[in-house]
This record gives structure tokens, sequence and C-alpha cells, in this order.
């Protein structure tokens, strides 16, 4: 039985202020005995006070975003040890955004889905076609070569899928990112029972553990039909986790 995870990312929105009253407003209202699991991943600038804030809560945070390297003179990033220094536990990499506006490629996604791994931090690996990619049909091999360059990382794909098993797949189709578009129940469904097949292919017993979230305009008015599906185990929430009556309501559908 897998786990569900209720992730919120609040990319580059809020003040210190908005951030505190965001945590105070999920912590106030997030009961012990959920069976989910919560997490939210503010802007690094709010991830220290957030950490702090969250102790002592049923509450994990994590970073948006890591670097590739271990150390050094690379102005403007993040480590993966920084992140573990603070108390985040987990990680995105590879979101659409990074992807699409600072050029990510899904090698250098996986240069950072190893860090994390290297680092304690539990990676959450972002995965989805875009519109015309969708159109065109080929939505599977977009998802299939973005996993693949996770699994390539390691010596063979019996490996590569361990590393993968302990982190989190994350499938956001880009049109329904930010859009108020969502992805149908079947839709998604669809995807996250391919993708499973396809890490069944190497190793069943890892496929049928492996948590796969869906991202993209999720809300509370629509995640109980995304989350009834078979192979969606959360969800990964942009616009609806910055209102924390919103975020608990998802948090209480998934349980
Ligand atoms: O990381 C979250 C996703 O990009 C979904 O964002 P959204 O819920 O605002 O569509």
């Amino acid at each position: 039985m897998r786990k569900t995870l209720i992730a919120g990312n609040w990319k580059m929105h809020g003040s210190l202020e908005s951030v505190e009253a965001l945590v105070n407003g999920i912590k106030s209202q997030l009961d012990d005995n959920w069976q989910s699991d919560v997490l939210v991943c503010p802007p690094y600038i709010y991830l220290d006070r957030t950490i702090q804030m969250a102790q002592g809560s049923k509450l994990a945070v994590g970073g948006q975003n890591l670097s590739e390297q271990e150390q050094g003179a690379f102005t403007g990033e993040v480590s993966g040890d920084m992140l573990s220094d603070l108390g985040a536990t987990y990680v995105l990499v590879g979101h659409s955004e990074r992807r699409s506006l600072y050029g990510e490629s899904s090698q250098l996604v996986a240069d950072k889905y190893a860090k994390a791994l290297e680092k304690g931090l539990k990676p959450v690996l972002c995965v989805g076609e875009t519109l015309e990619e969708r159109e065109n049909g080929s939505t599977m091999k977009v998802v299939k070569s973005q996993i693949d360059a996770v699994l390539d990382f390691y010596q063979d794909k019996e490996q590569g899928l361990e590393h993968l098993g302990q982190g989190v797949i994350a499938y956001e189709p880009v049109w329904a990112i930010g859009t108020g578009v969502t992805a149908t129940p079947e839709q998604a469904q669809e995807v996250h029972a391919a993708i499973r097949d396809y890490l069944a292919e190497i190793n069943q017993d890892v496929a049928d553990k492996v948590q796969i979230l869906y991202g993209g305009s999720m809300k509370s008015a629509n995640a109980e039909q995304l989350l009834a599906q078979k192979d969606i185990d959360g969800g990964l929430i942009g616009g609806a986790s910055l209102k924390a009556d919103e975020f608990i309501a998802i948090c209480k559908i998934a349980g």
C-alpha cells in the first residue's frame, strides 16, 4: 500500500509575513492522525524560517531546486548539503519551469537527482509533456526520456530504478500547470499507469512501491477524483498551496 503525499510548491511567491501566516494556518489544521504525508517547498530564502516553524509538527519541508555541484564558486546556487544542513528532507528536481525557463536538460536534472540522494534528500522528479507534445502523440516518449535520464545515470537500469525508488515521481503535464486546465482523472491515470508499467518492465516490486504524484491545477474541487485514481499517489500543488484552507482541504481529501 503506497502512502499519499501532498506537496505544496510555493514557487516564487510570498513574503516573510505571508509565509509565517501560511505555515501557522497549515500547522493549526494538521491532524497527527492523517495517513498522508504533507510537504511544503518554500523559496530558498524562507526555508530556514519554515523549517523552524514546522518543527514538532507533521509538516515536512523541502527545497524547490538544488545544485548538481558539491560546493565552490557557483554564484547563486544552493547545494544539497546546505538544504540538509537546514533540515530540509525533500527537494524538487526538474520542475518544468526549471526545464523550460532556465534551460535545465534531462542530463542536468539526473545529476541533481543523484546529488539529492547522495545528500540524504528525497528528490521529487518532475516529468511531463507540453501541449504540442501531447497533441502529436509523444506524451510517453517525452516522459520516458525524462525518466531514462535518471535511470541511465546509474550503472544499469536495475540500479537506476533502485535509486528512482528512493525518490518520488511527479507527473505534471506542462499544459495543466498554472492554467486552471486540469488533466482529467482518466488522462492523468493513463500516464501514471504507463509510467508504472514502464518501471515494472525493470522491476515490478520497485514499480509497485514508487509514489507518483499528479501536478497541474489541482485544487480541492478536483482533488477527490484525481486522488481516487489507482496510480495517483498524491499531488504536487502550486497555486492552491498558497492558501492554508485550500491546501488543508486537499490534504483532508487525501486522508
Ligand atoms: O509544482 C507545482 C505545479 O507546477 C502545479 O502548479 P499549479 O497547481 O499552480 O498548476
